[in-house]
């Protein structure tokens, strides 16, 4: 029996529109006065409908298609970051996800202090974090920068201070959004070097990219997804192919 897997049976996620659709004081004076017509009501939206997954031990599935086909929303819902309305989501592994990376981030602590808050999100323990902390200063190259608040760092400063401290710690599932564009030149051959070495100890990858040759090269299994469903799954040469002859817009 494998000891991680990914399935979702006949999952469906929505966005609730309710936010969307509470009117300002200033639309109300406005359609009072007529000058301006009611605000329409929006629908809720349907970003993953009726999705059946399979990921096995040992996979790594690159997710592509179309901007707003739900390849975001999709990893957020294996994360666990949002509720599904209804289905079946059964994960087993740790999930390690590389999206959001400035999430928990507090812009009056410093550096060090957020290496601690990050690494506790991130299911470390104050003494494992405390052990790895001098390998994720050395890696983003603050330098003294590290024990200023991070209110005063550049913003490559914080993504390389970010990059460092998620990537400090394997995941048994890696979702990964697009690599990330992290720093400059030199720190990004870096950063393209650690993303490889994660890659290799996890033991299922889901990555989303709008880079065919990229996620060709990585990927084992390529799902297309068009509109909040699969339309295509399976070698990624196939996949590719089929997606350069049905002319799909990646974009
Ligand atoms: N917070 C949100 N509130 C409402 N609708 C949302 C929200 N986030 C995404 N959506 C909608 O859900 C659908 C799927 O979006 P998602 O971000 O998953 O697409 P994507 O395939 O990752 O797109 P992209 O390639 O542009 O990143 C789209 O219709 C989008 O407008």
């Amino acid at each position: 029996m494998d000891n991680c897997y990914i399935k979702m049976e006949n999952v469906n996620l929505y966005y609730p529109s309710h936010i969307y659709n509470a009117t300002t004081l200033k639309q109300e004076v406005f359609s009072f006065l007529k000058l301006q017509k009611k605000k329409e009501k929006l629908e809720d939206v349907h970003a993953l409908k009726n999705f059946n997954l399979n990921i096995k031990e040992g996979e790594k599935v690159g997710i592509i298609g179309h901007n707003g086909a739900g390849k975001s929303t999709l990893l957020k819902t294996i994360a666990g970051i949002y509720p599904i309305k209804d289905g079946i989501r059964d994960i087993r592994g740790e999930i390690r996800s590389l999206f959001d990376l400035s999430l928990g981030f507090d812009l009056e602590s410093s550096g060090r202090e957020n290496i601690m808050y990050r690494g506790l999100l991130l299911g470390e323990t104050p003494k494992t974090i405390k052990e790895k902390e001098q390998e994720i200063i050395d890696f983003a190259e603050l330098g003294d920068f590290i024990d200023y608040p991070i209110r005063s760092y550049s913003s490559g400063m914080l993504v390389r201070l970010a990059f460092s401290i998620s990537t400090s710690v394997a995941g048994e599932i890696l979702l990964l959004d697009e690599v990330i564009a992290a720093g400059d030149a030199a720190f990004h051959k870096k950063a393209k070097k650690r993303m490889g070495d994660l890659m290799d100890t996890a033991k299922i990858l889901v990555f989303v990219s709008h880079d065919l040759t990229t996620i060709q090269e990585i990927c084992t299994r390529i799902i297309l997804m068009e509109h909040g469903r699969i339309i295509a799954d399976g070698d990624p040469d196939e996949i590719v192919h089929h997606y350069n002859s049905n002319h799909f817009s990646l974009n």
